[in-house]
């Protein structure tokens, strides 16, 4: 199970995306978009129209991340809108098992993030419709926080849940993921890494997404749940 690297442009220049996507074109494996509508979260982003045109600007998939209200509506147009990952909030989801699989019937990755206080154990029967599962390691709404310590059980529950029914789908880890805290992550049995101001924040992104993938490699090697993967 390798692992894989996706920055977040919410630390990015917003009004140069096409240039801060090119800036890891070569080291990174996706392109995170937090799209956020003010409502689910404090914070207001960007919408479909920013994900066609970086669509058009990028050759990395975009995993798109959507804190909105109404995922049930919304997430399926930005899988038909050429998203290779799409992520919905099943705190915010009214039909969570319909939305991933609308989401898969056009065409993209079914993601479902869990805030920091929601548990994984109530999903467990629904993993089989997902191909990945996102753990948040902050509150939503911003980039730049500090990662919640409180997250790591949850992450370790959800990748002894994964391997118990002998599912592939992704473990992903997003917000406050550092040099300093990715092992921690990877570790615990995390493999896809959302990582904003530790990519953007650094002089060369570049470089800072082979130095976060390396730490992420080594933790990963040294993991007890790696064996047998
Ligand atoms: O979903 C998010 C915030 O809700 C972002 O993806 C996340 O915060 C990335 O930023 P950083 O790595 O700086 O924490
Ligand atoms: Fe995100």
């Amino acid at each position: 199970m390798a692992v894989q690297i996706s920055p977040s442009i919410l630390s990015a220049d917003f009004a140069r995306l096409a240039d801060e996507a090119a800036a890891v074109e070569n080291t990174a494996d996706w392109l995170h978009v937090d799209v956020m509508d003010n409502h689910f979260v404090p914070n207001l982003t960007l919408g479909l129209p920013v994900v066609a045109s970086l669509l058009r600007a990028t050759s990395l998939p975009l995993d798109c991340h959507l804190m909105i209200e109404d995922p049930d509506r919304w997430a399926p147009q930005y899988a038909e809108a050429g998203a290779g990952s799409v992520t919905f909030h099943v705190e915010a989801a009214q039909a969570p098992i319909r939305t991933a699989r609308a989401i898969r019937a056009a065409g993209a990755r079914a993601g479902m993030a869990l805030k920091p206080a929601t548990p994984v154990e109530p999903y467990e029967d629904m993993l089989p419709e997902l191909d990945m599962l996102l753990v948040m390691t902050v509150e939503p709404g911003f980039g730049g926080q500090s990662f919640l310590d409180v997250t790591v059980p949850k992450i370790r529950r959800a990748r002894d849940l994964i391997r118990r029914h002998g599912l592939q789908l992704w473990l992903q880890v997003d917000g406050g993921v550092s040099e300093e805290t990715i092992e921690r992550c990877a570790e615990a049995g995390a493999d896809v890494f959302v990582a904003g101001s530790a990519v953007y924040g650094a002089d060369d992104p570049a470089k800072a997404v082979q130095a976060l993938r390396e730490r992420a490699e080594r933790a990963t090697a040294r993991a007890p749940w790696a064996c047998g993967h």
